[in-house]
């Protein structure tokens, strides 16, 4: 169910390492306020948490590490290489991760800023664009999308690949935006379109998402 009353909750998706998170210290700069998916999905995977005890009963201990934390390297190659075992963790985790999304959601709609964001990379992928107002897509070309995955995290150039083929392709998420942010460019490119839409969301003056 799309919300119509404000403040609005402006979706910000992407594949990755398009740039969400350095998108949305952009626009805290503004100070608007944003919950991050990647960051939720983490929590509800912390030792005590059902999800784990879940995860570790299916996977086994090859996906724990000797303290019992999660070993999230060891499950990210079994799941970026098997969709069905990726389609099984999704839905352990995606109820939780959305369950704690809609309360932070809320907490944000209560506080002051005008607007707020909702920060995923599955945003699409997932139910979750049903919790937001309007979709900004972060936008790169592909080729700087392995780039900045291999620097950043560390993988080769095959298990960046992998991760982008589980995720919406480029062109079929480009049609599915409101607003697009390219960010192929340098950090003051960024900053003035954050700048353009931080301006355009306090306005409020467009319809709201289909
Ligand atoms: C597989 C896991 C353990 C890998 O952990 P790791 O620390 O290496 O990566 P991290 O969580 O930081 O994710 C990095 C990026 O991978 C991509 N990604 C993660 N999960 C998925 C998925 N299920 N499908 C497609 N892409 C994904 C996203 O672009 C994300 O930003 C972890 O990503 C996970 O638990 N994924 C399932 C939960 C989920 O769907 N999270 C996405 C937010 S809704
Ligand atoms: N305009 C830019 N120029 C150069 N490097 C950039 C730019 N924007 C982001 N980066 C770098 O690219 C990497 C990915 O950016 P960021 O972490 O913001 O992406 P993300 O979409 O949040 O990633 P993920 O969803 O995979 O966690 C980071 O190392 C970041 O420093």
């Amino acid at each position: 169910m799309s919300r119509t009353t404000h403040p609005l909750t402006i979706g910000v998706t992407g594949g990755i390492a398009s740039g969400k998170s350095t998108v949305a210290r952009a626009f805290a700069a503004h100070g608007i306020p944003w919950v991050d998916a990647d960051d939720v999905a983490r929590e509800i995977v912390e030792p005590g948490e059902p999800a784990l005890a879940e995860i570790a009963a299916h996977f086994g201990e090859r996906i724990l590490q000797p303290d019992g934390r999660l070993d999230r390297r060891a499950l990210r190659e079994i799941v970026f290489n098997d969709s069905e075992e990726r389609r099984w963790l999704e839905s352990v985790t995606h109820p939780r991760i959305r369950e704690r999304l809609s309360e932070h959601l809320d907490a944000m709609a209560r506080g002051p800023a005008p607007y707020h964001l909702l920060v995923s990379p599955l945003l699409l992928e997932s139910s979750q664009h049903e919790m937001v107002d309007r979709i900004v897509i972060v936008d790169i070309p592909e080729a700087l999308q392995i780039q900045r995955t291999v620097e950043r995290d560390g993988v080769d150039e095959d298990q960046a690949r992998a991760i982008i083929a589980a995720q919406m392709p480029r062109a079929e998420r480009r049609k599915r935006a409101d607003d697009i942010i390219d960010n192929s460019g340098d950090d003051e490119a960024l900053a003035r379109q954050v700048a353009d839409l931080d301006r355009r969301y306090r306005q409020s003056g467009f319809p709201p998402s289909p």
